[in-house]
């Protein structure tokens, strides 16, 4: 127990990577603890990484992009199988893998493979095969992420019966799948089956899904699913959960309705991963999902523990981690020089189609009395949309009917996490509608959707307002 570290950080998740690779910059010591073999935390094995990939497998493969203009019936594979989309995910964890390694040793970033356990307020204990280490360190930032919730109701086996950790050790395409919770992995999920010609089965026990996005938006969502033939059952908790002898399985919903499908996809939640840490030995409390209370910097009740990431609950994204990760290790070193505003973070949901969205909804603006006007684009008006086949997305912008300001921007369709991000830099610099008029975008670009929206939005407010 010889070297002092400045900074022990615990988790190689997107959270510990920023925080450790930023201290690492200010010429501080820094040491990495992760309990996995690899490094990229749940991001990287589980998670994003691989859901993603797998959408982009399907996409492809299905053809589902190019059935309007070739047919329903057009796909590049004739029959795919989970051995098709495992192929392309592995590749990438790998490379992402090999990418993140590198960036941590360049950093010179010590890396330690074991289990940490706090022993006091500035002594970890790091245990592996080989034993137990002790190191000492002057500030320690906790990012070791979530795993799936589970229930002693739902029997996960890994065959039948799966949580997300394990869609790709599905030997076989199942014929119909069942898929418990419509949060965003159950509905993303939910997606790339019904693409592949599953026929799923998705019960959520609130009465809409996504309750966080613009209620236009997930109308929309909702008329795709209901295309792709999903069965929706909103208002609908699954109590039990059931392998039967045929080794089909069966969920019972607490209205005591049954449903029967092939497999199922368990996806109610997520749980912080506290339990190996020994909160106790520094008096830090988690909640019941797990979740380290903490302050603005991300500062739990010790003033030299910090805690950033999945484990601090909402929003749980591998993008708002990072910045977590990155203001906490700031913090650490006094460094407040760092600011981030989470109104301008934007989200992400790689449903088929893609929403994107950043901002206010309709639903909160009428909440809070703001008079608020939109302008809408549909992609099937833009020459890109027809050229990509895309003749359903739509773009909305919401702005201020007598300041013009955008104060939301809303997107379901082809590129719509992509395209965010210009309505994201827009509002960020606290631009207006007036900016999309009087600018010229390429042509023919999914782009000029902000430009037709933001006419069709002037056009709806009175010029005497
Ligand atoms: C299916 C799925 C899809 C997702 N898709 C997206 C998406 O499209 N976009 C997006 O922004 N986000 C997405 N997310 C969320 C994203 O993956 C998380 O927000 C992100 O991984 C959180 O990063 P983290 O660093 O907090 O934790 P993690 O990535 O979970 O990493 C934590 C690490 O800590 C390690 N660890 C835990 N306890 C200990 C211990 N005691 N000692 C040592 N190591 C420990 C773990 O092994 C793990 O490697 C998705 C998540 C899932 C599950
Ligand atoms: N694209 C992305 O950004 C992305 C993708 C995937 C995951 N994530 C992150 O991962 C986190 C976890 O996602 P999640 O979808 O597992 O959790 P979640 O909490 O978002 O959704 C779980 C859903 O399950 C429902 N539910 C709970 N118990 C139920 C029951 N017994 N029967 C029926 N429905 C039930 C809940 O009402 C809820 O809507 C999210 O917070 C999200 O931020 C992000």
């Amino acid at each position: 127990m010889s070297t002092v570290y400045d900074l022990l950080v615990i988790g190689s998740g997107p959270a510990g990577q920023r925080a450790a690779i930023y201290a690492s910059k200010l010429g501080k010591k820094v040491a990495l603890v992760e309990m996995r073999e690899v490094v990229g935390g749940a991001c990287i094995s589980t998670g994003t990484i691989p859901s993603k990939t797998m959408r982009e497998a399907v996409l492809h493969l299905s053809g589902y992009n190019y059935k309007s203009i070739y047919g329903m019936n057009y796909r590049v594979k004739e029959r795919i199988t989970m051995a098709d989309l495992a192929f392309r995910v592995q590749h990438v964890i790998k490379t992402e893998i090999d990418v993140t390694e590198a960036q941590l040793s360049r950093n010179n970033i010590e890396m330690l493979t074991g289990v940490a356990s706090f022993v006091d307020p500035t002594h970890v204990k790091v245990t592996n095969s080989k034993g137990s280490t002790f190191y000492e360190a002057k500030n320690i930032l906790i990012a070791t992420g979530t795993k799936p919730a589970s229930s002693p109701k739902v029997p996960i086996n890994g065959t039948s019966i799966i949580n997300s950790d394990l869609v790709l050790d599905l030997v076989n395409l199942p014929k119909t799948l069942i898929v418990v919770g419509g949060g965003v992995i159950g509905v993303e999920y939910c997606c790339m089956f019904a693409a592949l010609g599953v026929r799923v089965t998705l019960i959520e026990r609130r009465p809409r899904l996504l309750e966080f996005a613009d209620q236009e938006i997930i109308e929309a969502l909702s008329y795709h699913l209901r295309d792709s033939r999903v069965t929706m059952r909103l208002n609908e908790g699954v109590d039990t959960v059931e392998e039967m002898p045929d080794g089909t399985v069966v969920a019972t919903l607490e209205s005591k309705k049954k449903v029967q499908g092939d497999a199922l996809l368990y996806a109610v939640g997520r749980q912080g991963n506290v339990v190996e840490l020994n909160l106790a030995a520094v008096g830090v409390e988690a909640d019941s999902r797990g979740r380290i209370p903490v302050d603005k910097d991300f500062r739990t009740k010790v003033p030299n523990i910090f805690a950033v990431g999945d484990v601090i609950g909402f929003p749980s994204l591998a993008s708002v981690s990072m910045e977590q990760g990155r203001i906490a290790s700031a913090r650490a070193f006094g460094d407040e020089t760092i600011i981030s505003n989470p109104s301008f973070y934007p989200y992400g949901i790689y449903t088929i189609p893609e929403i994107s969205f950043i901002g206010k909804t309709e639903e909160q603006l009428t909440e809070e009395d703001v008079p608020y006007e939109v302008g809408v684009a549909y992609y099937r008006e833009i020459a890109r949309g027809q050229i990509r086949g895309d003749t359903t997305g739509r773009l909305k912008l919401i702005f201020h009917r007598t300041t013009h300001l955008i104060l939301g921007v809303h997107i379901i369709g082809e590129g719509a996490s992509e395209l965010l991000h210009i309505g994201q830099a827009v509002m960020a610099l606290g631009g207006k509608l007036d900016y999309f008029v009087e600018t010229v975008f390429n042509y023919p670009t999914l782009a000029e959707c902000y430009k037709v929206a933001a006419f069709n939005g002037l056009n709806r407010v009175s010029k005497y307002e």
